[in-house]
């Protein structure tokens, strides 16, 4: 496709990922230095599983809510049949939040936003499920090193929605042309800035597993 068609989806992603993204960049700059205390931390370990859990999924339902908007601002994706746009938010909905939580995380200490402030893997004590927590906390870590920029984090983000190999698809070819379009203006936006060698290589990677999982 052609380089104004690739700046147009470019930015129609970018702008909606900027209108949908919850928290801004700068926001979450300022937010990032408030820690809670360790009375605070103690009482978060002292809740029951139950009523911690009740608080997570509140606030990860409402963030999901942010990326249904974020989807269905992307042209093209209205215009898919309903049976695939409720596919492909069901199948994409949390990767998507998940990789966008890496922007609420701060790899100086380990900490990410919860409940107003930044909180260590020690807090989610009460869920009794370290090893999800701590998963969570990884998946952050590695994709913070990749420093994605907004733009960079709407066209993955996108393209991560936009999974041809989701399975029941009706028109799964639909999906892969938007998808395809996606990947162009993501590389497209990584040699524009001049991105790093590791950030090709772990989108290119990336890229690759899609590929062998599409096998
Ligand atoms: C898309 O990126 C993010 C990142 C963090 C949060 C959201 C979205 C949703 C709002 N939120 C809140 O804590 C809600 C709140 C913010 C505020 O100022 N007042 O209330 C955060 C969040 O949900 N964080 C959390 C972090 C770990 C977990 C695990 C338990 C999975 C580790 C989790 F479930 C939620």
């Amino acid at each position: 496709c052609s380089l104004l068609e690739i700046e147009r989806i470019t930015q129609n992603i970018l702008q909606s990922h900027l209108e949908t993204c919850q928290y801004s960049t700068e926001e979450l700059k300022r937010l990032s230095w408030t820690l809670y205390a360790p009375e605070e931390i103690r009482s978060f370990q002292s809740k029951s599983a139950e009523a911690m859990w009740q608080m997570c999924a509140n606030h990860l339902t409402n963030a999901i809510q942010y990326v249904v908007e974020f989807a269905k601002r992307i042209t093209g994706f209205m215009d898919l049949c309903q049976n695939d746009q409720i596919i492909l938010l069901k199948a994409g909905c949390l990767e998507v939040l998940l990789i966008r939580m890496c922007r609420a995380y701060n790899s100086a200490n380990n900490t990410v936003l919860f409940d107003g402030k930044f909180a260590g893997t020690q807090l989610f004590k009460a869920l009794g499920c370290d090893d999800l927590v701590t998963a969570v906390f990884d998946l952050a870590r590695g994709l913070c090193r990749l420093q994605l920029s907004d733009e960079e984090m709407a066209l993955f983000t996108a393209s991560v929605l936009l999974s041809p190999d989701r399975p029941w698809l009706t028109d799964a070819m639909q999906v892969q042309r938007l998808q395809e379009k996606v990947y162009l203006a993501l590389q497209h936006s990584f040699h524009q800035s001049g991105a790093t060698e590791e950030k090709l290589t772990k989108v290119g990677q990336w890229a690759m597993w899609h590929e062998i999982t599409r096998l």
